[in-house]
């Protein structure tokens, strides 16, 4: 047993069963991070979890979740700082859930999550020695999500609140301005609050499933300047929001529309099937890749529109398309990815569930006069083996959960030459790749990309040829 400063604590060496217990106090160094960001400490044989630290961090924890061989802990006392460490980006950066690693250095965060994805391709995938480049990362690591949907609560003293939940609550943390959004939208965020409150609208409480207002949601086309606000509600019942929407759209000029979402469900997902413009447009307009999107308020668009277009500058580079190649873009989205590889290819075939994607997907298409891609609409696991062609080449770019496993039945079916797989996921991306690996493929190279600063997420896409 040691002491520092008036704590008692155990370290590892002293290590034994009565030390394991939940609000016990040990003592650890941090030699890892995990793929939801805490740092990770050995303790004897067992591993600790603990939120706010980095890799070489002396550090006392106190247990909170013990399990037998690893527990989950409160950062107590930072003994020694890890040279990693920086000054929070974020006044709120300790309570707010948003982000996970403000208090780490850029380039380690960087260098941290080329770990977790060769770790997750060697662990998960099987895969010895990935062949795993350095992240790319765009010009700012602050200010840069082009789109930031909050949850809105009462205060204890009726308040109108809007920002992230706490670290592992549904606790809010009020935000009147976010550094990693861009800073556009903070005006908005602060003032749309007070008119809300002005206006007496009922907030939703999610324990009752009562009251209207759900969620806020900022978006911002990044070269245009474009502005949408969407409100997320219950039933869609706010007397006076035509005449707020108008009054919004006159008080900021670069809004260019105000939406309802209706999301009538008990459920943790943010938007809900309906969407409503209420004033002005019901899309922004954006610059990618030198052409022109419309984008919705409820359709994805990656959030860091300068590392997708590093992203998407990668996969061009590594397919060297040479015009005649038919590519599948499934998960397709708006078409972000599909209409400027459409320049580059004979025929592009996007194929994406939802349906105002598909249409957006169709009207971008139109109004950047690009006739050699068409999109269907349904699931990519039942679209796929009914393709009337057989591409060259599939890029697929599917949600945090990976592909179904119908999908990669159906690519080792199908066989084309070459795979690109985007995935925001390294633990998904990794059982994918070995199923396809152990099945003809061969990883040629993984680039990582930092959609995400200042949080544990990572974005990757991986080549395969066959
Ligand atoms: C990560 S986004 C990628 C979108 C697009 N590739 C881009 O770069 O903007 C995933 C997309 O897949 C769609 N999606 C999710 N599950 C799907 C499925 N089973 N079949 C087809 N599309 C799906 C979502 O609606 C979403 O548009």
């Amino acid at each position: 047993m040691i002491k520092t400063g008036n704590i008692l604590l155990q370290t590892g060496s002293e290590n034994s069963d009565d030390l394991w217990k939940q609000g016990r106090l040990v003592e650890v160094e941090i030699t890892d991070l995990s793929d939801t960001g805490d740092g990770v400490g050995r303790f004897g044989e067992r591993v600790v979890f603990v939120p706010d630290t980095v890799v070489g961090d002396r550090i006392t924890v106190r247990l909170l979740r013990v399990k037998p061989q690893y527990a989950f802990g409160k950062l107590q006392e930072i003994i020694t700082p890890s040279t990693h460490r920086t000054r929070p980006g974020c006044i709120v950066a300790d309570k707010c859930g948003g982000c996970q690693w403000q208090h780490i250095g850029y380039e380690y965060q960087l260098e941290a999550k080329r770990n977790l994805v060769i770790q997750a391709l060697e662990r998960i995938g099987g895969i010895s020695a990935p062949p795993v480049d350095a992240v790319l990362a765009g010009d700012s690591a602050l200010g840069y999500r082009n789109k930031s949907t909050y949850p809105v609560c009462l205060s204890s003293t009726q308040k109108v609140q809007a920002g992230y939940f706490q670290k592992g609550s549904h606790q809010l943390v009020n935000l009147n301005q976010c550094p990693v959004q861009d800073a556009r939208l903070n005006p908005l965020l602060s003032e749309v609050k007070q008119d809300i409150q002005g206006r007496g609208w009922r907030i939703y409480n999610e324990k009752h499933h009562r009251g209207q207002i759900r969620h806020l949601s900022l978006r911002v086309g990044r070269r245009t300047g474009e502005m949408l606000l969407t409100l997320v509600v219950k039933d869609g019942d706010l007397p006076g929001i035509e005449a707020q929407a108008e009054a919004w759209l006159k008080r900021y000029p670069q809004l260019v529309g105000v939406s309802l979402n209706v999301n009538p469900d008990r459920t943790n997902a943010i938007f809900g099937e309906e969407t409503r413009c209420i004033a002005g447009k019901s899309f922004l307009r954006e610059v990618f890749a030198d052409l022109e999107f419309q984008i919705r308020p409820d359709t994805f668009f990656q959030v860091n529109t300068e590392v997708a277009e590093l992203l998407l500058q990668e996969i061009v580079g590594q397919l060297d398309l040479q015009g005649n190649e038919v590519l599948v873009d499934a998960y397709s989205g708006i078409g972000t990815m599909s209409l400027p590889l459409a320049k580059l290819v004979r025929q592009v075939i996007g194929l994406e569930v939802q349906r105002e994607a598909v249409e957006q997907a169709a009207a971008n298409a139109t109004l950047n006069q690009i006739t050699n891609v068409s999109f269907q609409m349904g699931e990519v696991e039942n679209l796929l083996p009914q393709l009337a062609v057989t591409p060259d080449i599939v890029l697929l770019d599917p949600p945090r959960k990976g592909c179904d496993r119908a999908v990669l039945d159906s690519l080792l079916q199908i066989q084309p030459s070459r795979i690109v797989y985007v995935s925001c996921k390294p633990a998904t991306l990794a059982r994918d790749l070995k199923v396809l690996c152990a099945d003809g493929y061969q990883l040629v190279r993984v680039q990582p990309a930092d959609f995400f600063p200042q949080t544990a997420h990572v974005e990757s896409v991986a080549f395969l040829v066959r």
